[in-house]
């Protein structure tokens, strides 16, 4: 599949274009997932525009600096397929939809690639905003879920070290995990995590305990034999 090909997705009015940029990071290693509950559904399953059904639906960003791997990972989560070769850097923003089945309801993400370059700054603050921004500061981030990735963790030629991630996140107070969108390492985990975690604040019982997301990540990976202690 071609990388133009593999990046457009269906309602985006925007597509790639090349870019001469090398892959490696800056100084940046985030890709930061936030959520919104903004488009819920709990009251009958509905149907997406890919024919799948679905029980509630949330979107979902994806923001970091360019070169960090935000369309990678987004393709790999949805396709299964790493993007390789030349660096094609999104303009503007994109979306994919995927359902997932989390304790057998469909939740469907809507996830948001977003350009981390500066020039497209203004256009994707615009989607931030109807996304995430407004509701963290009306809700005081009850109500969004955030996320730090590291991605590349498969690279030699790290920019970031693992404990600096962890150290970052646990300054934000949010979770943290590497990921690879190359090799697959951590993608679905991550993208699972964060569903599960809306999921549960969504249709939690009243006397059910609170979804730990970094306690469950650290679980998977531990089961997988990898990467924390
Ligand atoms: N080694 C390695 N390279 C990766 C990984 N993810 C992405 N890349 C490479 O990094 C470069 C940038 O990836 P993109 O996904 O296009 O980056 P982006 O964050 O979407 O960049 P913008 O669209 O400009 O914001 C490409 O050359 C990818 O092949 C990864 O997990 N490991
Ligand atoms: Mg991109």
């Amino acid at each position: 599949m071609s990388r133009k090909k593999a990046v457009k997705s269906k309602g985006s009015s925007k597509s790639p274009k090349a870019s001469p940029s090398s892959g490696r990071t800056g100084k940046s290693l985030a890709v930061a997932a936030a959520p919104s509950s903004g488009l819920v559904y709990p009251s009958r399953p509905s149907i997406s525009n890919s024919g799948e059904f679905y029980d509630i639906a949330f979107k979902v960003m994806l923001v970091g600096d360019s070169g960090v791997g935000k369309t990678c990972l987004l393709v790999r989560f949805k396709d299964g397929a790493f993007l390789a070769g030349s660096f094609i850097s999104t303009v503007g923003i994109d979306f994919r939809n995927k359902v997932l089945s989390i304790d057998a309801v469909k939740v469907k993400l809507q996830i948001w690639d977003t350009a981390g370059q500066e020039r497209f700054r203004s256009v994707t603050h615009a989607y931030y905003r109807d996304a995430w921004l407004t509701e963290i500061h009306e809700y005081a981030q009850q109500d969004v879920v955030v996320m730090l990735l590291g991605n590349k963790a498969d690279s030699h030629d790290r920019a970031v070290k693992r404990e600096e991630g962890e150290k970052l996140a646990k300054e934000f107070g949010v979770p943290f995990m590497e990921t690879s969108a190359k090799s697959g390492l951590n993608v679905e985990l991550a993208f699972t995590a964060v569903a599960k975690e809306l999921k549960h604040r969504t249709m939690k019982e009243p006397d059910e305990p609170k979804f730990q997301l970094q306690e469950y990540v650290d679980k998977e990976m531990r089961a997988a034999g990898c990467c924390r202690s």
